[in-house]
C-alpha cells in the first residue's frame, strides 16, 4: 500500500508543532523520519495513524481516506508500533500478541486455529516463542517492545508505522527488528534516532526540524555533513564504514 499524508498542520495549545508537513511512502517502501528530539515527529505519526486529529491535511492508504474511515477498517491494513506501550493489567504474551487479530475478527468471535496459527508465526518471528506463557508485565523494556512488534505483525497489516521500534533494544535486536519489519514486505513509515541503522534499512528519508522537512531524498542525499550538523547542532563528518561498506557519522559537539 502506498501512503500519503499531505499538507499536515498541528498545532497543540497555541504551538505550531508540524507545519504543512507531506510525505509519501510509495509501495513496500520503507521511509525513515529522522530529526532531533521533540522536532515533531510522534506528532505528525501520530495524526497519520489517528491518534491525534491534525488542523489541517489529507491522510490516504492508497484510495483510503485514513481520516474519514472507522479504525477498525483501518486497523485491518495499518499496523502501529507507538513508542510508549505500557498496560495495567497482565495479559500473557500469546494473549497480546492474539489482540493482533481483533481487526479481523466480529465482535465476540473466539479465536480460531487460523489465528493461533498466525499468532505462533509472529512469535516466531520475533523470536518470541519461549515466552509465550510469561505475562507480559514480567518482561523487560525490549522484551516487551519485541512483543508490541509480534502483536502488529499478527495484525498482517499492508502498512506499518513505527515510532523509535528500536527503542530500549540492543544492538542485535535492534537490527533483528528492523530486518524483521523490512522483510515483511510492505510499506513502513518509521521515527528512527541512530542515523546509521537509518542508512542502512531506508530507501527514502525525511529530515523534520522545529516541524517542518528541512530534506528528502535518499539516505545518501539526506545524510551529509551539513544536513546534520543544522539537524542536531553537533559537528559531523560522514564517511564510509570500510567494514559495512555503509554510510557512517563520526559526531562531536
Ligand atoms: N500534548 C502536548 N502538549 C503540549 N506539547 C506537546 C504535546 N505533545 C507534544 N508536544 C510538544 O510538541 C513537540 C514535538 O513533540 P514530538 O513528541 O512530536 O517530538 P519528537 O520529534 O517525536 O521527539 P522525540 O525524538 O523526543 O520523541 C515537543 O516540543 C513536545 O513537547
Amino acid at each position: 500500500m502506498e501512503l500519503t499524508a499531505k499538507d499536515m498542520e498541528i498545532r497543540i495549545g497555541k504551538k505550531d508543532i508540524v507545519k504543512n508537513v507531506s510525505i509519501l511512502v510509495k509501495k513496500q517502501q520503507f521511509v525513515g523520519l529522522i530529526g532531533p528530539n521533540g522536532c515533531g515527529k510522534s506528532t505528525l505519526l501520530k495524526s497519520i495513524y489517528k491518534s491525534l486529529v491534525p488542523q489541517k491535511g489529507m491522510v490516504f492508504l492508497d484510495d483510503l481516506d485514513v481520516l474519514k474511515t472507522s479504525e477498525k477498517k483501518i486497523s485491518q491494513r495499518l499496523g502501529v508500533v507507538g513508542q510508549f506501550n505500557e498496560m495495567n493489567f497482565d495479559l500473557t504474551v500469546q494473549q497480546m500478541v492474539m489482540l493482533g487479530r481483533t481487526p479481523h475478527k466480529k465482535m465476540l468471535e473466539s479465536d480460531k486455529q487460523e489465528d493461533f496459527e498466525i499468532v505462533e508465526e509472529a512469535l516466531t518471528t520475533t523470536n518470541l516463542l519461549d515466552y509465550k506463557n510469561r505475562g507480559f508485565l514480567s518482561l523487560s523494556g525490549g522484551e516487551k517492545q519485541r512483543v508490541i512488534l509480534a502483536r502488529t505483525i499478527a495484525q498482517q497489516p499492508k502498512f506499518m508505522i513505527l515510532d523509535e521500534p528500536t527503542n530500549h533494544l540492543d544492538i542485535r535486536y535492534q537490527i533483528e527488528i528492523l530486518s524483521c519489519v523490512k522483510g515483511l514486505n510492505i510499506g513502513v513509515l518509521a521515527a528512527l534516532h541512530d542515523l546509521e541503522m537509518a542508512a542502512h534499512y531506508c530507501d527514502y528519508l525525511y529530515a523534520i526540524k522545529d516541524g517542518e522537512v528541512y530534506a528528502h531524498g535518499t539516505p545518501e542525499e539526506v545524510l551529509t555533513s551539513d544536513t546534520i550538523q543544522a539537524l542536531y547542532q553537533i559537528k559531523c563528518q560522514t564517511y564510509t564504514n570500510p567494514v559495512t561498506n555503509g554510510l557512517s557519522f563520526a559526531y562531536g559537539i
